[in-house]
């Protein structure tokens, strides 16, 4: 270990850590070993009731400020954060488990790419002007108020920059929770972003299990709620949002479609399925996981595939050589382990892994199932581990039917090279984000967010600014008023 995981305290409140060891206890277990790297405490009542205060305090001065001045700070803690991507990137394998082959490129770099673009975009927020003769319209772009992230575990960094950056652009405060699963690197975003010169209160992070989430979503001071994780939570959070008709973005679970047309680059099409699957051990939302493969290309997609997997290497995560690393707890490989029991029992042909490597922590080896039924349990929910089920399919028309036959709307691929036949497809697809020829691209520039039972709302992308800010219409007579009597 190159530097102490344990941190200074479980919460940070009005720009300082925090510590109330009467929370519950919540220990942080490092995935590929299962040893405990830090012991942190959920937060207290009163600590909640804190850092809602402490965010509501610091708004109206945070909201005054110019855009410049607000955008200036986020993109200078964006640089700090490339500075340390080395350091950020081994706290968040600690905290997930994940390679550090992939937390370096994926995680701080991302969080660090969502403040940039964001801190950019918040010196240009304004309203517009609305001529009507000599009277005229204006209108004012202004703050939410105090607002809450809610994350899960797969992409700590990541998520708490992709709400907070958009959120503080926009002139708001925020109070955000991570997964009680990987509570180490939202702190290290507040650390920066103090660093970087922003006014205590403004970021806070509160540490805790779901009733910490559901305290901070009741709060009546809360006027914005984002929640990524799953369906389940979702429905409680949204519902516990509108008792208070709260503005809510949801980001939720999938179960995507990947298809793939027998005229496409079958390398680039398994490149994209294993991405599609495997990267961070299957655990991201987005995933592809119901693989489409039109039956003249299906036996040579399998077959590659399957050479392809030899490729896999497990190992210390540490160790930038090693490329798939285990699920985050034990709970979830339970999880994962239930679901591949299942496709067997179900009769799905188990073509590769399903196991258990004879390593300490919570380990499982990447599956392909092929000769999958629409109607198995692999095949309508999402797994959240790094299972991909083949499908076979004869038509454009059978595909687009049963790549939308499912209550959720995420994602969507497709690889063809009749390019006229991809954009129709894509056309008529019902998820949120779409690839043509490539898989799970999210750059920070583009609109992020499902359709169905996947979500509320977008995530990046200019967009994002509608969902963290609200209007004000102004009408401005320049004449008498006219009145009946
Ligand atoms: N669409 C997207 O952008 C993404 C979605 N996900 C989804 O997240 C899920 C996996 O993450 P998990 O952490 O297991 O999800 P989860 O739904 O169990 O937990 C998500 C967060 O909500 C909190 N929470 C739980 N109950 C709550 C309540 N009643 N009120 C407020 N907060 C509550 C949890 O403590 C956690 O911080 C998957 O379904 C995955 O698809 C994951 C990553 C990205």
């Amino acid at each position: 270990m190159s530097y102490d995981t344990q941190p200074e305290a479980s919460h940070f409140i009005d720009g300082a850590y925090v510590e109330d060891e009467a929370g519950a206890a919540l220990p942080v277990i490092y995935p590929a070993t299962g040893a405990t790297v830090a012991n942190l405490h959920a937060a207290t009542p009163a600590l909640v009731d804190r850092a809602i205060a402490a965010a509501k305090r610091a708004q109206p001065a945070w909201a005054a400020m110019t855009g410049t001045e607000r955008g200036r700070i986020l993109r200078r803690a964006a640089d700090i954060m490339r500075e340390r991507n080395r350091e950020l990137s081994e706290l968040e394998t600690y905290d997930t488990g994940k390679p550090l082959q992939e937390t370096l490129v994926a995680d701080a770099t991302s969080g660090a790419d969502a403040l940039e673009y964001f801190g950019g975009i918040a010196a240009t927020l304004a309203g517009e002007h609305i001529q009507l003769g000599e009277d005229f319209i204006y209108t004012r772009r202004e703050p939410l108020g105090v607002t809450v992230g809610i994350g899960a575990w797969n992409y700590p960094t990541q998520i708490a920059c992709w709400k907070a950056a958009p959120a503080l652009a926009c002139g708001n405060t925020m109070v955000f929770k991570p997964s009680e699963t990987t509570p180490l690197c939202a702190l290290k975003v507040a650390e920066i972003l103090k660093e970087a010169g922003l006014p205590d209160g403004v970021f806070n992070v509160v540490q805790g299990y779901g009733e910490v989430g559901a305290g901070l979503v009741g709060d009546d001071r809360v006027s914005k709620v984002s929640l990524t994780g799953s369906v389940p939570t979702g429905r409680k959070v949204y519902a516990a949002a509108a008792a208070d008709m709260k503005s809510v973005t949801m980001e939720l679970g999938g179960k995507s479609p990947l298809v793939i047309f027998d005229d496409a680059s079958l390398e680039d099409a398994v490149s994209a399925a294993i991405n599609a699957n495997f990267y961070s051990t299957g655990q991201v939302c987005s995933n592809g996981t119901r693989v489409f493969v039109q039956d003249g290309i299906r036996d040579a997609f399998i077959e590659r595939l399957s050479e392809r997997l030899k490729g896999v290497k497990m190992g210390d995560p540490m160790d930038q050589s090693v490329n798939f690393g285990p699920m985050v707890s034990e709970r979830q490989r339970e999880i994962v382990e239930g679901f591949i029991s299942q496709g067997v029992a179900e009769g799905a042909r188990l073509v590769t892994g399903g196991g258990r490597p004879e390593r300490e922590g919570f380990w499982i080896e990447p599956t392909v199932f092929a000769d999958v039924k629409d109607d198995m349990t692999i095949a309508r929910e999402e797994i959240f581990g790094p299972v991909m089920s083949v499908f076979g399919f004869a038509t454009e028309e059978e595909a687009l039917e049963r790549a939308n036959a499912t209550v959720y709307g995420l994602s969507a691929g497709v690889f063809t090279r009749d390019l006229a036949r991809a954009h129709r497809f894509v056309a008529g697809l019902q998820a949120g984000s779409c690839w043509i020829n490539t898989y799970n691209l999210t750059p920070v520039e583009a609109p992020f967010g499902g359709m169905k039972m996947s979500g509320v709302g977008r995530e990046n992308g200019q967009v994002a600014i509608e969902h963290w800010s609200q209007l004000k219409t102004v009408y401005v007579a320049m004449g008498e008023v006219e009145a009946p009597f």
